[in-house]
């Protein structure tokens, strides 16, 4: 049995449990508990849920994304991963050149309303395929603002020095220079929080910063994430992290150490707790391991063939609703 899998379902179950209901922002309502810990041990297996198929191909997609330092979601619409869509979505359908039926609320309507849902459905597919071949619409409609991917590679401030430049800051190479140089440092940080920026983008990062740990030939890490949605975006968050832990440490010569998660807003959102009862009642499987391509030389240059998983197996998929 899994202990790194055990204390997910425990958290689950603790806020299903004793979570306060509370209102949030897409309207959806959610059991909330704040502050959270988990620690996985990636030396007892790869870190993906067992008692429900999570989809690692969206996960490599994403966080190959991130270390592009893209923000624009057509790369993720080339690999087939469409979980960013509804935000982009959202920045074109509140425009003034969208001229389409009324798209208001539209989390909200298309799972109450069929009807909407239909024509929603038919909107946003238009939108996918015009961020795709239409070099323009993407420049103009395919941007998520600042978070993850553009600050991790390129986040810019003004020189302090001069007035008239800009500084450009590579914190994932500046992270990896860091772990070769001075593994010993308490300032092995990555930011995903620009006061002046973020607060802005269609959905201010969630992953707001992590900090990377050298001991004992074992490089860990820990995030810091401001709100957690349980069922969807958590699994997914913690084979992100696990994944980029193995990335950085097959970089810089040392073995996998712990994944610590630490958690700030995490809930449940009330039309995910059916799925989640589901899920509390399956088994666990074994958990797989993580193969990467031993002749890759950056961390820059990893493709999707690059990264597998080995020996995932997993009770079936549950369906949820995102909330918007
Ligand atoms: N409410 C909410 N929860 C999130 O987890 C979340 C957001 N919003 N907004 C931004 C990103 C996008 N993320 C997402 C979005 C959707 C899924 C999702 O629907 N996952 C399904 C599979 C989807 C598919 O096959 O395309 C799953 O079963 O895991 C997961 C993560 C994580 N983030
Ligand atoms: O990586 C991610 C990204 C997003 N989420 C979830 C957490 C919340 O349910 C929403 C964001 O809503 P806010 O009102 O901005 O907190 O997305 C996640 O769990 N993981």
């Amino acid at each position: 049995m899994s202990q790194n899998e055990q204390q997910y379902l425990d958290l689950a179950k603790t806020i299903l449990e004793t979570g306060t209901h509370k209102s949030d922002r897409t309207g959806t309502g959610t059991r909330s508990l704040f502050g959270a810990q988990m620690r996985f041990n990636l030396q007892e297996g790869f870190p993906i849920l067992t008692t429900k198929k999570v989809f690692f191909g969206l996960i490599k997609s994403e966080l190959l994304w991130f270390l592009r330092g893209d923000n624009n979601i057509r790369f993720l619409l080339q690999n087939n991963n469409h979980i960013w869509d509804e935000w982009a979505f959202k920045n074109w359908v509140t425009s003034s050149e969208y001229t389409g039926p009324d798209m208001t609320d539209f989390g909200l309507r298309a799972q109450s309303d069929p009807e909407f849902n239909q024509i929603y459905q038919e909107q946003k597919s238009l939108f996918v395929d015009k961020i795709l071949n239409d070099d323009d619409f993407m420049e103009k409609f395919g941007y998520i603002g600042e978070v993850y991917g553009k600050l991790w590679r390129d986040w810019e401030n003004q020189d302090p020095m001069d007035q008239n430049a800009t500084l450009h800051t590579d914190q994932i190479q500046n992270l990896i220079d860091g772990i070769k140089t001075t593994p010993d440092s308490r300032r092995l940080i990555v930011s995903a929080w620009n006061a002046g920026s973020t607060p802005n983008a269609p959905l201010p990062s969630c992953h707001v910063l992590s900090q990377f740990y050298v001991a004992d030939g074992k490089l860990s890490a820990q995030l810091y994430q401001r709100s957690a949605d349980i069922f969807l975006g958590v699994p997914f968050n913690i084979a992100s992290y696990s994944l980029l832990i193995h990335m950085i440490a097959a970089q810089t010569g040392y073995a996998v150490g712990d994944f610590v998660h630490t958690l700030g807003d995490a809930h449940i959102y009330n039309n995910h707790v059916a799925q989640i009862e589901t899920q509390l009642s399956r088994p666990m499987h074994p958990l797989p391991k993580l193969w990467l391509n031993p002749e890759v030389k950056s961390i820059f240059d990893y493709t999707m063939d690059d990264i597998k998983l080995i020996d995932y197996t997993s009770e079936p998929a549950i369906k949820a609703p995102v909330a918007v």
